[in-house]
């Protein structure tokens, strides 16, 4: 699957990837009142509702970037309907050959990182049965449990050709609070880049390992050290636009290839009906605003990398 996002990021030339956070109150009102006519005002007409909105956003873009991120916490929030609707989003993207990161930030005990691999990554079995459960590509991983919280989910993407992107340096403004604490003269954020790296060493797709790592946009310095830490690793940035990152800072995620980082926006994109400059499209055509958002974020990024050169 690695090899699969450098491909479709060469052949796009879009560096990107669209968070799908469905907050309910990005969902514009001719969506709300079409579902909750149909569902009421119930657990089933939100999730029926952010499964609309996620179509129209997906049909609008899938042709312009190479992946989406579908973020769980937005579909749990709304219990069994809204996991169903994230299985949905899940299927649809695939369907449109979109390489799709469950955002899910898992990560325990070695026999339970295990259940959460097979749920997302690989398969169950069910009597004689072996099943796929939610399928996504790729998953985001907590590294907190160390190496046996993750051996799992690399198990699993051994078998399945699939991928993790770990955490190393989040975008929050509170990580640095254990992130960058100290140890033996080196922040932990670094130990851990290190330890992706290693982990990573045995999972080596074409170019780069199918085990990743996240890097928030919002902390540059860092993220020019830890590209240089874990040189095979893919960098997923979030943190562009609504949380402050810039395109100019992104460059060093970036390898000479030009790969080695994909950034990724939810709010820009999928309310980007809500902002200027797109506020001119209007909630009806917020799946245009959401397109001219990603072409504008693609231009921003390409821009950057090319004034580098
Ligand atoms: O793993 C992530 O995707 C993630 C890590 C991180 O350090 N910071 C971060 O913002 N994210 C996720 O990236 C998305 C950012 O959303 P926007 O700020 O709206 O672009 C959300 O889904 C966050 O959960």
């Amino acid at each position: 699957m690695i090899n699969k996002l450098c491909e479709k990021i060469k052949k796009l030339g879009a560096p990107v990837v669209a968070g799908l956070d469905p907050m309910l109150s990005y969902v514009p009102e001719h969506i709300l009142k079409s579902s909750f006519s149909e569902y009421g005002e119930t657990l089933k007409g939100a999730a029926d509702a952010i499964w609309q909105f996620n179509k129209g956003i997906v049909d609008s873009v899938c042709d312009l970037i190479p992946a989406v991120k579908p973020q769980a916490a937005m579909y749990e929030q709304f219990g069994v309907e809204g996991m169903e609707a994230y299985k949905k989003t899940v299927d649809y993207c695939h369907e449109k050959d979109l390489v799709v990161i469950g955002d899910v930030k898992r990560g325990d005990i070695g026999s339970t990182s295990a259940a959460y691999a097979a749920g997302h990554l690989g398969r169950v079995q069910v009597g004689n049965t072996v099943l796929k459960v939610f399928d996504e590509d790729f998953a985001t991983v907590n590294p907190y449990l160390g190496t046996d919280g993750i051996k799992p989910f690399i198990d699993v993407c051994k078998e399945e050709k699939k991928g993790i992107f770990i955490l190393v340096k989040t975008s929050n403004p509170s990580s640095g609070e254990f992130q960058d604490r100290l140890m033996d003269g080196r922040p932990l954020y670094e130990w851990v880049g290190e330890k992706v790296a290693q982990w990573g060493e045995s999972c080596m797709g074409d170019s780069y390992s199918y085990v990743g790592a996240v890097v928030g946009a919002t902390y540059p310095e860092m993220g020019k050290v830890l590209r240089k830490v874990m040189p095979k690793s893919f960098i997923l940035v979030p943190g562009y636009g609504a949380q402050g990152g810039k395109a100019a800072d992104l460059v060093p995620y970036f390898n000479e290839d030009g790969l080695g980082a994909i950034v990724n926006s939810s709010r820009g994109i999928i309310a980007a009906y809500k902002k200027e400059p797109y506020v001119k499209f209007g909630a009806e055509n917020f799946g245009e605003a959401a397109r001219q958002a990603v072409l504008d974020m693609i231009a921003d990024i390409n821009g950057a990398l090319q004034a580098h050169k």
